[in-house]
């Protein structure tokens, strides 16, 4: 392994990156090579699913059978953002995957992208990356590419670039939902891309440099950061918080579970299309938390509304976090300790067909709402195989009768259908144009 690959984390796999390192690219601009960035040169291998629930300096692989950022052991921090394409020309929107792809190779691994990446190049043009993560490590750094319905079709039904036919039935338009009320400009998107990092810096840099890279071709048609991950998907993580307090993601789908991730995550080669096989399918919601109402609910109420203990994360009349709900189980009231409109019940697979959700979702606090409110929830985030026979359901069902209803309010909205992984050789997406 040469000295540079050492740096990034690059095994010699055949899959190296261009471009400068971020540690290069400090000692040609003459900076001292100090311990911080001495840190992550440490990180001489790609890691594992299981040190990376633990390690939250190093890279994760960008190229294998699926995209990063899915199973992957969420990171603390989001940059989500949805992109409209300018352009009516199929070959640009190739051209820019293409791009979008080789840069996103290169930043996953802690290197700056292009050439002459931030400070190196010529100084007439701008430079090929904006600089903001130079020094830092790739601090788990993924992004994950998912595909609109308005790429396939627009709202008029025109054909945007060739693409109709390859539109998956299952990358339906989403229903309304009793309650929905979605901002336009908060909803939908061509094409979304979910950057996940350990630091906020490194998520932001990447999404920037994406954004920049598209000019002419694509503009952001919104954007969200998030902190806090409200979910695990490894075993190995603890179980995070939501802004309401209560533990998030105990019962999710975890990426040990790999027979279950077969069966309730991954595009299989029946449900077809072929270039969607070994994906997944994104819905997001940005949903709103009255938390001002929530803070001036009592203890009981609110653990009553979830179905857990606030404490332990363990379902009502259990003592564990892990323990199997039991939905017979009555108090000494006679009334059932996991009410029939609690939330856990109503989005449990017993109550749904069986259907399972990988939820990655975050907390979000943008500033107050001018009436002194926190414009604060989830920013949620769900990967499945069929949203026609797992988010749709759930949702109809939570939308219906959820007692949490009350404190909550969907305000944005987007379904996303995710290609495989990428291969070496390859860009995002690339089987949907042969
Ligand atoms: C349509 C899917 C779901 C939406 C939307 C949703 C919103 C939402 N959830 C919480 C807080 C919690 N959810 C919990 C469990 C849970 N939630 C969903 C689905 C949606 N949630 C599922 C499938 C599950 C798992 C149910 C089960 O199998 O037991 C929990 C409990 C802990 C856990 O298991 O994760 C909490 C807490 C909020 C605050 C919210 C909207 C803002
Ligand atoms: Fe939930």
């Amino acid at each position: 392994m040469s000295e540079d690959q050492k740096e990034t984390g690059q095994k010699n796999t055949g899959k190296q990156r261009a471009g400068i390192s971020r540690r290069g690219l400090i000692g040609a601009a003459g900076a001292a090579v100090a311990t911080g960035v001495a840190g992550y040169a440490a990180h001489s291998i790609v890691s594992t699913p299981e040190s990376q629930a633990t390690d939250t300096t190093g890279p994760v692989e960008f190229y294998g059978e699926h995209q990063a950022g899915i199973t992957t052991p969420v990171q603390d921090r989001l940059h989500f953002a949805t992109f409209d394409l300018t352009t009516t020309k199929r070959d640009e929107l190739i051209s820019l995957l293409k791009k979008w792809t080789a840069a996103a190779a290169l930043i996953t691994a802690g290197r700056d992208i292009g050439q002459y990446g931030a400070m190196n190049g010529p100084a007439q043009a701008p430079p090929e990356d904006t600089g903001e993560a130079v020094g830092l490590p790739p601090a788990r750094l993924t992004l994950t590419i998912g595909f609109g319905t308005s790429l396939f079709v627009d709202a008029k039904g025109n054909d945007r670039f060739g693409l109709a036919d390859r539109r998956p039935a299952a990358l339906v338009d989403l229903p309304h939902f009793i309650g929905d009320n979605l901002d336009p400009a908060r909803s939908g998107g061509d094409i979304a891309i979910q950057a996940c990092s350990d630091d906020p810096q490194v998520a932001v840099h990447a999404i920037r440099n994406l954004a920049r890279i598209g000019f002419g071709t694509t503009s952001v048609r919104y954007s969200q950061l998030g902190f806090g991950r409200t979910s695990s998907t490894s075993r190995a993580q603890t179980t995070p918080r939501n802004l309401f307090g209560f533990k998030d993601g105990t019962n999710n789908l975890k990426l040990e579970d790999t027979a279950k991730l077969e069966d309730q995550l991954w595009v299989q080669q029946e449900d077809g299309p072929e270039w969607m096989v070994g994906g997944a399918y994104l819905v997001s919601r940005r949903i709103r938390m009255m938390i001002e109402t929530w803070d001036r609910t009592s203890l009981s109420e609110q653990e009553g509304i979830v179905g857990r203990g606030k404490g332990t994360g363990a379902p009502l009349g259990k003592a564990d976090e892990f323990d199997a709900i039991d939905f017979e189980a009555k108090g000494s009231d006679g009334e059932l300790k996991v009410a029939t409109e609690a939330h856990v019940r109503l989005a449990h697979p017993s109550f749904n067909n069986g259907a399972e959700l990988l939820r990655r979702g975050y907390n979000f606090v943008d500033g107050s709402d001018g009436l002194g409110r926190l414009d604060a929830g989830l920013f949620f985030l769900a990967y499945q195989r069929d949203p026609r026979k797992q988010f749709i359901p759930v949702q109809r069902q939570l939308a219906r009768s959820d007692v949490m209803n009350e404190y909550i309010r969907h305000v944005g909205s987007g379904i996303f259908a995710c290609p495989p992984g990428v291969q070496t050789g390859s860009f995002w997406g690339e089987k949907l144009f042969v």
